[in-house]
């Protein structure tokens, strides 16, 4: 299987993504409800989390092509292109600073882009909350893109070439076009000749809606434009006379594609078609996987640990989502070597959500899985020939015995910026013979000038011996990791070239109290 530059498959990507969507505490809270505003301390302005995560699409993928056959596109360039003209707003550096909370080596901020774009459709899209397909594997660009986004000042023909040349014929614009501008508006803030200045205390960022109902992905403004009913198209097509682009545009073919996708499924339809293609336009060479089917059952959290009397636990969160909801208690088993389990275990529900599906509260909006329920195990394993665990004889996970990193004699503090983590790991004394090399790869989040997006570099330390425990010896390391930049910290720890330990990311160790690390 092949490997990216970080040594990560397409397939933990995939697991990693679905694990993110399941998790609604990760990217889709930051998003839910629809009308959520990205800058809390200013609940007027007008700042629309889903369009900004909506239009950040358009900005970075537009530019394909321009500087040669195959460059550019989805690829989260536009981290670097936050300051140009043609990316007025706050959006670029707010919305990618809302994504890199959750960006790791599993993912690249371009597949967060998908993630987002995802999350943001499906929250404005109730109670369907349908999702556009959504691929991984995107590789992000290390510096700028050519500009070349057209704005409301310029040409049909401006507009024509640059969608022509990205890849999207004259069709696929207008649809792309009425899609996109299905949420959100037009700031007085960003385009103060476009929009005047409401005065409006409520309004503080003048934002004048592009249909009446901004907050709803829906066919509305298609069928606003085409009845001259309400918002009549909104600000770019019965506003000044200079900048009515969005009328150029639907009006290139006389109307023709904007009306096949009037009625509220052609919309849908055609949108999360067209959505998928803005995502998948992607530089020549990424691979990019299926589109990613959250499986019904899946292992979404888990770790092995260490009892001091030497016993092995395995803990975590087993999540399941269907409609009608998963049962209350879910089954699993240990699978062993040689092909046999050490008999079905059962397990309690911890968290159902959501709970009240619209009731209007972010934790009641529907998230395209139907009700998503969590169930928290805590197992002290009972033999030492366990190799899976088989959940609701539908998901099956490896469980390694030989060597895994230890989170509760693990820490991790910050240090002048940077973070210091102590890492143990128990590895089976019968395979750490004299002789062994154990080492800690670190893969861990560094600031990137120009863009807030953060980029993982890794290191490789040698861990030294500390005790033996049981049926295990343990070994650590200690290391200066990142440089203050967001993301997440992962390691994996490799005995010789022979076994390795699952990779895990380091968020949720706790810190270290003594004064000398290596005695925490
Ligand atoms: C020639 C094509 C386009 C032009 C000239 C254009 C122009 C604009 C302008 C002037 C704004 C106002 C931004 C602000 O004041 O914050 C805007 C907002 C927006 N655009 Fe476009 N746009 C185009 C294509 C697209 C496409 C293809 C998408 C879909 C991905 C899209 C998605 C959005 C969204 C969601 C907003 C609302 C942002 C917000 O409310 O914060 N646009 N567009």
């Amino acid at each position: 299987q092949s490997v990216d530059k970080n040594g990560v498959t397409i397939l933990e990507k995939i697991e990693e993504v679905e694990r993110q969507m399941l998790n609604v505490f990760t990217l889709v809270s930051v998003v839910a409800p629809c009308n959520k505003i990205s800058a809390p301390e200013n609940p007027h302005s007008g700042q629309q989390t889903s369009a900004e995560w909506v239009r950040i699409v358009f900005h970075d993928t537009i530019t394909k092509n321009i500087e040669g056959p195959g460059l550019g596109g989805l690829d989260a360039s536009v981290g670097f292109e936050a300051d140009r003209p043609e990316n007025v707003g706050a959006f670029i550096n707010v919305t990618l600073g809302q994504f890199t909370q959750f960006s790791s080596i599993f993912l690249s901020m371009s597949d967060l882009i998908g993630i987002g774009l995802s999350d943001s459709l499906a929250t404005c899209d109730q109670p369907l909350a349908r999702r556009i397909p959504l691929r991984v594997g995107r590789m992000d660009a290390t510096g700028p893109g050519p500009a070349g986004v057209p704005g409301p000042t310029d040409s049909l023909a401006f507009a024509q070439a640059a969608f022509t040349k990205a890849g999207f014929t004259n069709s696929e614009m207008i649809q792309a076009v009425a899609c996109g501008h299905s949420l959100g508006g037009v700031h007085h803030e960003n385009f103060p000749d476009i929009v005047p200045d409401p005065n409006d205390p409520e309004n503080l960022f003048g934002r004048s809606p592009f249909d009446s109902t901004p907050d709803v992905f829906d066919n509305t403004g298609v069928q606003e434009y085409l009845t001259r009913t309400g918002l009549k198209g909104g600000p770019l097509v019965v506003g000044p006379e200079a900048t009515r682009t969005d009328f150029l545009i639907f009006n290139s073919d006389d109307n023709a594609t904007i009306t096949a996708m009037s009625t509220p499924s052609s919309f849908e339809n055609t949108c999360l078609t067209i959505f998928q293609k803005m995502m998948d336009n992607v530089p020549a060479g990424t691979v990019l996987s299926d589109p990613v089917t959250v499986r019904p059952w899946i292992l979404r959290e888990s770790h092995l640990d260490l009892l001091a009397s030497g016993g092995v636990t395995f803990s975590g969160t087993i999540s399941g989502h269907s409609t009608p909801a998963p049962p209350a208690t879910a089954n699993y088993f240990y699978g062993t070597v040689g092909g046999g389990n050490t008999g079905q275990k059962t397990v309690q529900q911890s968290f159902v959500y959501p709970n009240r599906p619209n009731g209007g509260d972010p934790e009641d909006t529907l998230i395209g899985f139907g009700t998503i329920v969590d169930y928290e195990f805590n197992d002290t394993l009972s033999s030492p020939s366990i190799t899976s665990i088989n959940i609701m004889s539908s998901y099956t996970a490896p469980v390694n015995l030989n060597i895994f990193i230890l989170p509760s004699q693990s820490f991790s503090n910050p240090v002048n910026g940077q973070r210091q983590s102590i890492i143990r790991v128990a590895v089976l004394g019968t395979l750490a013979t004299t002789g062994t090399t154990m080492s800690l790869r670190i893969w861990s989040p560094n600031r990137q000038p120009g863009s807030v997006v953060p980029t993982f570099v890794n290191q490789n330390i040698t861990m030294s011996f500390l005790r033996t425990q049981g049926d295990y010896k343990i070994y650590q390391a200690v290391a200066l990791t990142g440089d203050g930049a967001p993301g997440s910290t992962t390691v994996q720890a490799n005995l010789g070239t022979t076994q390795a330990s699952v990779k895990v990311q380091t968020g949720s160790l706790k810190p270290c109290t003594s004064a000398i690390p290596t005695t925490c």
